[in-house]
């Protein structure tokens, strides 16, 4: 297929069921945090590929069900940024024991994800999923030239970011 007479379409995938339900703190500096608390985090996956001959890119089913996936891998889940600067863990038994800044916050290690970000906010949580999107989808091999994953912590604000192929 020439560069001239490829189609590209977009496809926007954002499914009720793109959700996770999760607790998280926000860590605003090295003193500040918000309480521990919950979201019903929402995601969407928007992808740029090549349509074929037989007028479809790939069932999109493929898609919604990668990122349905990811999301049960997040939920009912207290999340922490094991990249933080501003958090010292450790494992204690079956304990995580937090430090921030004067105080230790223990969380149940059975209950907890530690994940390799370095705040629970959605933009980080939406590099997370656009890593673990592209692990599990390689765009050669599905042919995405661009894909974005967004993630919303409530209504009216939500956090993204792409990969695009490099040209
Ligand atoms: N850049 C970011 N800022 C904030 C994030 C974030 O992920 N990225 N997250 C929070 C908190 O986690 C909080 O849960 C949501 O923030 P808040 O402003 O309190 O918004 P609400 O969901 O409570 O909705 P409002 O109706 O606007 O109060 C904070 N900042």
């Amino acid at each position: 297929m020439t560069q001239t007479n490829r189609r590209l379409t977009h496809l926007v995938l954002a499914k009720e069921y793109m959700k996770f339900s999760a607790a998280h703190f926000t860590i605003f500096s090295v003193t500040e945090r918000e309480r521990l608390h919950g979201h019903n985090f929402q995601v969407s996956l928007e992808l740029t590929l090549p349509v074929g001959n037989d007028g479809l890119s790939h069932s999109y089913r493929l898609f919604k069900d990668q990122a349905r996936a990811l999301c049960e891998t997040l939920d009912e889940y207290c999340l922490l940024p094991n990249h933080s600067p501003y958090l010292d863990i450790h494992q204690n038994n079956n304990e995580y024991h937090v430090k921030f800044h004067n105080e230790t916050l223990r969380f149940p290690v059975s209950d907890t994800l530690l994940l390799p970000i370095k705040n629970t906010s959605v933009e980080e949580l939406s590099f997370y999923l656009l890593e673990q999107i592209i692990r599990a989808l390689p765009p050669v091999k599905y042919g995405i030239e661009h894909v974005t994953v967004s993630v919303s912590s409530g209504a009216g604000q939500s956090g993204s970011s792409s990969w695009k192929k490099e040209e």
